[in-house]
């Protein structure tokens, strides 16, 4: 199953909403195919893993081992269930039934019923690990949220909000380019578009399926002529001015108008898209809204060794009352670059 997980991995940044996936067959003690899913909309792992073995050896009577439970729905690709037991396979260990609810349990189900001895649970924890925001978007129902703050000692985002202080060095750049390529979908702030005018895309890495760039922008101050309006990656704004949808539509902007939006509505508005996981980048009122909610799941705090003081704007501001303390669980600290890296966990 290990090796299974090992292929499944070559499938990283290609899969898009599906999940990474890998297979391995083996037949008297010896591997005779291995394969994993190629990309949305491609082969799934078994049917890969079958055209991985040479025309000499005979799948029937080996044994499976898929990192996802087998699917049984005809989606782009015809059901792997059915392949499996047309190929003769008589045993098969599955790391995890597939959350999905077109598959959840029924490929297992298939299986079983056409004789096929099956093992759940194998290397389970990293099988879910592997995708995760792929399982947590069916399991909940809503994308995976991780807030990103590139903070001060004293937890200060920028000197003036007007204005972007550059606290991090190009360490960090890269380590939040890794970052931005495992999530489908960046959010920020009006304020920020305006203050940093930034392009939020991945750039260290040519992606199939980079990011789309949310701006939540309610009373619609931004236009055209901000960066992150371009055709590098897709583009879609929240907002409660109507005025907007006339203003970007000759370009290939997405407007999502409603007379009001919540922050639950929003993230549900991108659940529906199929979002399945979403990096918050700011700015302070975006990263308060949130914590408000709270609709996040985990936070990344890159620290400085500097001091800001004064007036500066801290990571998490608005003008609500604050009303109580919201514990996190550390699951990492570590130095990256200029910054202490901390990861912490709802
Ligand atoms: N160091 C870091 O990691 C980062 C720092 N920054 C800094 O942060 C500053 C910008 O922060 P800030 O001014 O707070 O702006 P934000 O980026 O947080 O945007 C705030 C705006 O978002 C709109 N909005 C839409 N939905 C909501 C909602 N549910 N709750 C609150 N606001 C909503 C509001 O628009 P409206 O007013 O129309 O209602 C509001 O004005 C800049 O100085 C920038 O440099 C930004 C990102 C990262
Ligand atoms: N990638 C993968 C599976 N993925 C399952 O299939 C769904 C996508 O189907 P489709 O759109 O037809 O490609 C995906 O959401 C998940 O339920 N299943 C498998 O048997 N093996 C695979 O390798
Ligand atoms: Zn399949």
């Amino acid at each position: 199953m290990k090796m299974a997980l090992t292929e499944a991995k070559k499938g990283r940044y290609l899969t898009y909403t599906n999940p990474m996936v890998g297979a391995v067959i083996v037949k008297e003690d010896r591997i005779i195919g291995s394969g994993h899913h190629l990309g949305f909309g491609y082969e799934h792992a078994e049917i890969n893993a079958f055209n991985n073995v040479s025309a000499q050896e005979s799948i029937s009577g080996a044994t499976m081992f898929v990192t996802l439970e087998p699917c049984s729905h005809f989606g782009k690709t015809p059901p792997c269930c059915r392949e499996i037991v047309r190929r003769g396979v008589k045993e098969i260990y599955i790391a995890q039934e597939d959350p999905n609810p077109l598959v959840a349990g029924h490929g297992i189900k298939y299986l079983k019923e056409h004789g096929v001895e099956v093992h759940v649970g194998a290397v389970e924890k990293t099988a879910r690990e592997l995708n995760e925001f792929y399982n947590f978007f069916y399991q909940n129902k809503r994308p995976f949220i991780t807030l990103k703050v590139a903070q001060t000692l004293d937890g200060r985002i920028s000197l003036a909000r007007s204005h972007r202080t550059y606290l991090t060095d190009e360490t960090v750049f890269e380590n939040v380019q890794r970052l931005r390529a495992d999530y489908q979908a960046i959010v920020v702030g009006s304020g920020t578009v305006l203050a940093d005018d930034p392009l939020l895309t991945v750039r260290s890495m040519k992606l199939k399926y980079p990011p789309v760039r949310v701006v939540l922008d309610r009373s619609g101050r931004t236009t055209s002529k901000y960066k992150i309006m371009n055709d590098d990656a897709a583009t879609w704004i929240f907002t409660e001015n109507e005025k907007m949808i006339a203003r970007f539509a000759t370009s290939s902007v997405k407007v999502f108008f409603k007379s009001k939006w919540t922050l639950k509505k929003i993230v549900q508005q991108l659940a529906q898209q199929g979002i399945q996981s979403l990096l918050v980048e700011g700015g302070a009122r975006i990263q308060d809204a949130f914590l408000d909610v709270p609709l996040m799941q985990q936070l990344i705090v890159y620290q400085i060794n500097q001091l800001a003081g004064g007036n500066s704007l801290s990571a998490f501001q608005s003008e609500r009352a604050a009303h109580s303390l919201l514990e996190l669980k550390l699951t990492e600290r570590k130095q990256v670059g200029n910054a202490l890296r901390i990861s912490l966990r709802r």
